[in-house]
């Protein structure tokens, strides 16, 4: 009896992650997509330390319901939205503003005069195909990267001709994690919390509260660099809110980050805007963006085509039916078929 020959294989590691929708999407990479295991299991009904006090009376705006607008906006009018964007009252506190940013690398215009107003109190998604410029924007917002035009205010503070001020109420996430990973999680806890200027009987009591919330309890003794990606991710998330400020800007907080995580991660960013917190996040994740977001920023080459609420922006479709519009369309997969001709 002849033996039918086994298919070859090929052992992607989570493909899809940081891939944006059209390409996620792709055909070609929908048949690579190989299940990835779920490592972390965890349970949390642990709050979250909310931020302190604002001294700006805060009160959060529901996320805006899902119902569709009567008309949707043209595209002409998204374009106009990008340039002003339009939070839901004129009168919403803005705890961080952008003005006109611009970074250059040689050629590249990485970020083309940006505009955006974050409200207070809200969580606001930037999202945008691979290459778009969130990370470039995000790094000047925190800053890791210096503009070569425009101007970036926390409360009015300068990023960068008032660092100290600006910065002190900041908790980053940036996008290439490099963290002091000889250290167990327990200390870079401690170490993020001291150097918060924490006293050490908060930062414990803090960082086991953390440790509960993301599932981290039985790794806190081992080194980071022996940690997965998302348990990397997470205790680096952890070290940016252990000082509890009003401002966080996390670049892609949910990459690598298992659904369970994920869905706790979101509840205490929910639990931290409820409670006058601000958050600016970037994502891949359309689904989670439109569920968790208030506002949304698409950007697409280094600018932004579409800001405002939620609804403003998706119109009576789905946000990522709307990015995928503006980021201009699926490209079909054409010229692949060597893929299937398998090498033995
Ligand atoms: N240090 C750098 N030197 C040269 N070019 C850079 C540098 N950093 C970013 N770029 C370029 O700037 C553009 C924007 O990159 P950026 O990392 O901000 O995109 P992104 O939207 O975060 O992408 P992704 O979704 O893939 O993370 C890209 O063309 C990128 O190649």
């Amino acid at each position: 009896m002849t033996v039918p020959a086994q298919p070859p294989a090929a052992v992607v590691d989570t493909p899809a992650e940081a891939l944006d929708p059209p390409i996620a999407e792709d055909p070609v990479v929908e048949a690579l997509v190989i299940e990835d295991a779920v490592v972390d299991d965890l349970v949390v009904e642990a709050p979250l330390v909310a931020p302190a006090p604002a001294t700006r009376t805060v009160t959060r705006k529901p996320a805006t319901p899902a119902k569709a607008p009567t008309q949707a906006p043209t595209k002409a009018t998204i374009t106009t939205a990008a340039r002003t964007p339009a939070p839901e009252s004129a009168d919403a506190d803005v705890v961080l503003e952008l003005h006109d940013l611009v970074k250059r690398f040689g050629d590249t215009v990485a970020v083309d005069h940006v505009s955006l107003s974050i409200p207070t109190g809200s969580i606001f998604g930037i999202v945008g195909p691979n290459g778009a410029g969130k990370t470039t924007t995000l790094s000047m917002v925190t800053g890791l990267l210096r503009p070569d035009g425009g101007t970036i205010a926390v409360h009015g503070a300068d990023v960068w001709s008032d660092p100290i001020v600006a910065k002190r109420n900041m908790g980053v996430l940036p996008d290439r994690l490099r963290l002091f990973d000889r250290l167990t999680g327990g200390q870079l806890l401690y170490y993020a919390g001291i150097l918060r200027g924490l006293d050490p009987q908060t930062v414990k009591k803090r960082s086991a509260d953390l440790a509960s919330a993301f599932g981290l309890e039985d790794a806190l003794d081992r080194l980071v660099a022996d940690y997965s990606a998302g348990m990397t991710k997470k205790v680096a998330l952890a070290s940016a809110m252990i000082h509890s400020p009003r401002l966080l800007i996390l670049d892609e907080p949910f990459e690598s980050v298992d659904p369970v995580s994920a869905a706790n991660v979101t509840e205490i960013l929910q639990n931290y805007a409820a409670a006058g917190g601000t958050v600016v996040l970037s994502s891949h994740s359309m689904d989670l963006v439109q569920r968790i977001c208030d506002y949304v920023a698409i950007v697409v080459s280094g600018s932004v085509l579409a800001s405002g609420t939620m609804d403003e922006v998706r119109g009576i479709g789905s946000l990522e039916e709307r990015f995928v519009e503006l980021a201009g369309g699926r490209k079909t997969a054409e010229g692949m078929e060597w893929l299937h001709s398998f090498s033995d």
